[in-house]
This record gives structure tokens, sequence and C-alpha cells, in this order.
């Protein structure tokens, strides 16, 4: 049965309006977060997503009102490279994010990139229970891209992965988006999550937004996320959404 909450389409006329748009969204979420609880608890994806994210967000009118010193930064997907390889997420989001705002640097938790990937993505559920609590980690918010297939975080179509409703974070060896050995936050996480937002851009994504919105028996991976308890707002430019049309 698929789990319920609600979905929201922001549509962007382009990728700079997407950007801020987002960035409000997310101060007002961290906002609210850090009023209730005193931290925002967040996860990043890699791609596009960070450079996106950041773009408006450590503007001077933003970052002061992000509250980035009660984030709390954990990585959806990590490619299992050392964290100053090109490839790694952390290292992206350190280049376009970390770099330019004041979340304290142990408020960061990168995976252990010395570890197999098997051990890794064990070690890395571990220091979610340790941060996050017992069970299953519940985020404040989780920022998810979308490849032109429909994966998200490292959850492809057609992977074993996709039935992984034990682990909080798993492992994959044979990623078909290279790198090929990465941890991922399974869909018992995706789906405990109170807010997921997915961002989506470019004309290679239509084909995979029009599946997503449009087909009620899609079955991307990206579809399969919907929080019980947790809403799903998708930034979209244009482009992507030109697949919306009839
Ligand atoms: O580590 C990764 O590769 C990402 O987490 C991945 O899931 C990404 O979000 C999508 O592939 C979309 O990437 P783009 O936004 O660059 O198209």
């Amino acid at each position: 049965m698929q789990a319920e909450g609600s979905i929201s389409l922001q549509i962007s006329a382009t990728k700079d309006v997407l950007s801020k748009q987002l960035a409000e969204f997310v101060i007002q979420k961290a906002a609210e977060a850090k009023r209730e609880k005193g931290k925002f608890v967040v996860a990043l994806s890699g791609g596009s997503l960070p450079k996106t994210l950041a773009k408006d967000l450590v503007t001077d009118d933003c970052k002061t009102r992000a509250e980035f010193s009660s984030w709390h930064v954990y990585f959806a997907d990590e490619r299992c490279v050392p964290l100053d390889h090109e490839d790694s997420n952390y290292g992206l989001s350190k280049t376009e994010l970390f770099d330019k705002v004041d979340i304290p640097a142990d408020q960061i938790y990168p995976i252990d990139p010395s570890l197999t990937p098997e051990e890794c993505a064990a070690a890395y559920a571990k220091s979610l229970e340790a941060g996050i609590g017992e069970g299953i980690p519940v985020f404040d918010l989780l920022f998810l891209g979308i490849g032109p297939d429909g994966h998200t975080c490292s959850l492809f179509p057609g992977h074993p992965l996709l039935q992984e409703n034990s682990k909080t974070v798993a492992h994959i060896l044979d990623s078909p988006k290279p790198p090929p050995e990465r941890v991922t936050l399974t869909y018992p996480v995706l789906n405990a999550a109170k807010e997921v937002v997915f961002v989506s851009t470019g004309s290679s994504k239509k084909d995979a937004m029009r599946s997503i919105l449009k087909d009620p028996n899609s079955e991307l991976p990206a579809k399969l996320v919907r929080p019980s308890n947790g809403s799903v707002t998708w930034f979209i430019d244009q482009d992507a959404a030109d697949g919306l049309k009839n």
C-alpha cells in the first residue's frame, strides 16, 4: 500500500527563480524546526542539488534568516570515495554550501570513506542512530534529486535495493550512475521524513516528471517516496515541467 502524504508542485520559470523560491521555503522550515526543537535535521543529495540549493541561501539576506547554526546535515546518499574526491557529495556540498555559511563542523556528518561500502553503510546507520535516535531516523527535511530514469538517492529502477525495508542505510556496488560504489538512505527512512523536497530541473527530467506526476501507476523510485506523515514538495523549472503538458 503506497504511503499517503500531501504532494505540492512549485513550477518556476527558470532555475534562478527556483533557487530563490527554494531558499525561502527552506528558511521557513528551518525556523519552524528551530522553534519546535532547537535543531533542523536534514539530508542532502548530490548532483545539481547542492548548487541549486545554495545559490540564494548563501546570500547575506538569506543566510541571516536560515538559522544555519541549528542545522544538522547528513547525506541522503554518498559515493564511496575520499571526502576530497571530485565525486564526493560531501565535497560538493562543502564547496557549494558549508564553506559559505556557519553550520558548525561537528553538525555535519560525512561517511567514513576508509570503510568498505558495506561497512560504511552500517557505520552510517549507527551515526544516524547516535545523532537522531533509535529506530527509523525522522528527518525534518530531505533534499532529494531525481535522475532522468526516475532514480533518487542511489535507489535505481529495478534494483533490489527498492525492496530494502529493514536497513536504514544500504550499500550498492553496481550503481548505473557512476561511481558504482555508494551508500544510500532506504525507503523506510525516506518515508518517515516530515518534509521531502525534490528539485528537478532541465528537459532531461521531463519524461520522469510526467510519469511521476501524471501516471498513477508509475513505479519510478522517486514516485515511491511518499512519507506517511510528511509532505512532498516538488520544485521544478519550466524545462522539466514541459513533460506535464498534455
Ligand atoms: O549522488 C547522486 O548522484 C545523487 O544523490 C543523485 O541521486 C542525484 O540526486 C540524481 O542523480 C540527480 O542528479 P542531477 O540533479 O545532477 O540530475
